[in-house]
């Protein structure tokens, strides 16, 4: 698992780990580490250390101090370094002088205009945990110049630490090396789609920082909780889900769910609905029935995807919100909650929900998502005592105590009409399972997208091909587990 922090979080860690350790130690640490990743780029991009050159950008604080001392450790490996001020009279004075000791060169931003030409390498010390809004147009304008790689000390500055927001011009770099743990923007798009690789390095915080913001699953966290038969399972208590989606006009909306339902986990699953000959000429294995009504007992339910918001599609969702088992909301399902706000008496008190809205949904159910997904995503979770799961680059899911999990992996596959009925089928699955509704909603964005890259394979996939690759998704996790 791996482990999120907000930055007010990791300010006070530091202050304790500060206080108790020499002064300066830490940041040359951190910056050590900053000169090792910046010399094995060198070498890796241009075939050795020796000789190169590294330009630094250096802002007003401590994240500029970072870049100075960084400088300082690569001059004693023979790398030729110029630092670049952008805030002279607040540069980092103990980096500054460790920098000029070591022979490096130092310049000021407005006398230069570009980042010198010599560059094998940039690193960005511009602003790090304080940094707030784009780069001021100093910084910009050196940064858009600028044509070697960018190494990004803690995080690419202009990009917003806390939601991930980049709201005017921000360092794209190529790596980034982060200090005592990640922040919510090495997870949260766009921000995460700006650091290129990110390497975590220990600087002794973790037993100050208490319990994470927000995490993020790895593969043996999502293997460990997939369901799979035992020797004394049957059919039915593997937990059986029931799927009350699409309907005449959307019958692939029907199909896809029951698919990702019928390929996350054995045992059984039902369909409701008018396109039961649809599901069943795809799927023999479902028991398909035309109503919900003959639909028989189910461990979760999956409402949404294709049901359209007519007044029978408004019945099903309440019906299936009064059955008393959890209860995955997808697409109109999310529509028809926000548009009759009535459903919500139908909900069987203390049964669980998911709702899995994209971010037109989520505006709909409660308002402008904005820059920071993760408070909107917290808020709607505890206003309507749900996991609520919002789509997109980085998919976010809270629960109403404010645990998070965000998933984000760079890849862009799933966007593909359909999918998100898949996922919403994969959700089901797990619920079914027994799964707590948060990490039935966490380990299923995972499944989905791990299945999306298998079944792309590096070419564009439709969503029916992604619900065939999640056998080889979970096989996957069962070898690498
Ligand atoms: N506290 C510590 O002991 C450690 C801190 N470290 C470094 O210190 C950094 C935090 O340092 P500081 O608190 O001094 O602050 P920063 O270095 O993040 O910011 C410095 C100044 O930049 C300006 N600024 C804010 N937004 C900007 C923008 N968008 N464009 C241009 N300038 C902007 C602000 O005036 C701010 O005061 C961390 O990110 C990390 O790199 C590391 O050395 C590890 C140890
Ligand atoms: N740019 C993107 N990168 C990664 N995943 C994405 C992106 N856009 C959408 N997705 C994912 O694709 C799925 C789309 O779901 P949804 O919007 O409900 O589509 P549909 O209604 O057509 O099924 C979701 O799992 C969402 O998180
Ligand atoms: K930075």
């Amino acid at each position: 698992m791996r482990e999120v922090w907000t930055t007010s979080r990791i300010r006070a860690a530091e202050d304790v780990v500060l206080a108790r350790t020499q002064s300066g130690a830490l940041m040359r640490r951190a910056a050590f580490a900053v000169s090792v990743r910046a010399a094995r780029m060198l070498r890796e991009r241009t075939g050795r250390v020796t000789g190169r050159h590294v330009v630094l950008l250096v802002g007003a604080g401590n994240n500029g101090g970072d870049a100075l001392w960084a400088g300082a450790f690569l001059r004693r490996r023979g790398v030729g370094v110029t630092a670049v001020l952008l805030a002279p009279d607040k540069a980092h004075p103990e980096g500054l002088s460790a920098l000029r000791r070591a022979g490096g060169r130092v310049v000021l931003a407005q006398d230069v205009g570009d980042v010198p030409a010599e560059a094998d390498l940039v690193i960005d010390g511009i602003v790090g945990l304080a940094a707030r809004g784009g780069l001021r147009p100093d910084a910009a304008a050196l940064v858009e110049r600028a044509t070697a790689p960018i190494l990004a000390v803690d995080l690419p500055s202009g990009v917003d630490p806390d939601t991930g927001a980049v709201t005017g011009p921000a360092v794209t770099a190529a790596a980034t090396v982060t200090f005592g743990a990640y922040k919510p923007l090495h997870v949260l798009h766009p921000a995460a789609s700006h650091c290129g690789d990110v390497h975590l390095i220990d600087i002794g915080l973790r037993p100050e920082l208490g319990e994470p913001d927000t995490r993020v699953l790895d593969p043996d966290d999502v293997a460990t909780r997939l369901p799979l038969p035992r020797p004394a399972d049957d059919k039915y208590t593997q937990g059986v889900v029931g799927i009350a989606a699409g309907g005449s006009t959307y019958p692939g909306a029907a199909v896809l769910t029951t698919s990702g339902a019928v390929l996350t986990k054995s045992g059984m699953v039902r369909y409701a609905g008018s396109a039961a000959d649809v599901v069943r000429a795809r799927w023999p294995e479902v028991i398909a029935t035309g109503s919900l009504s003959d639909a028989g007992r189910v461990q979760a339910w999956v409402t949404g995807p294709g049901l359209g918001t007519a007044s029978g599609a408004r019945e099903t969702v309440r019906e299936v919100l009064a059955a008393g088992v959890p209860v995955i909301a997808d697409a109109d399902a999310v529509n028809l909650l926000a548009a009759h706000p009535d459903l919500w008496d139908a909900r069987e008190p203390g049964t669980p929900l998911v709702l899995t809205p994209h971010e037109r949904e989520f505006a709909r159910l409660a308002g402008d998502v904005g820059h920071d997904r993760v408070a909107a995503v917290t808020a709607a979770a505890k206003r309507y005592n749900a996991v609520v799961l919002l789509k997109g680059h980085s998919t976010v899911i809270a629960d109403p105590k404010g645990h998070v999990f965000v998933h984000y992996t760079g890849r862009a596959w799933p966007a593909t009409a359909g999918s998100g009925d898949v996922l919403s089928g994969i959700i089901g699955a797990l619920l079914a399972a027994g799964i707590a509704p948060l990490y039935a909603a966490a380990c299923a964005a995972w499944l989905h997208d791990s299945a999306a890259t298998i079944a792309a394979s590096g070419a564009p996939v439709p969503a029916s091909l992604i619900a065939e690759a999640i056998p080889a998704a979970i096989r996957g996790l069962r070898v690498s587990a």
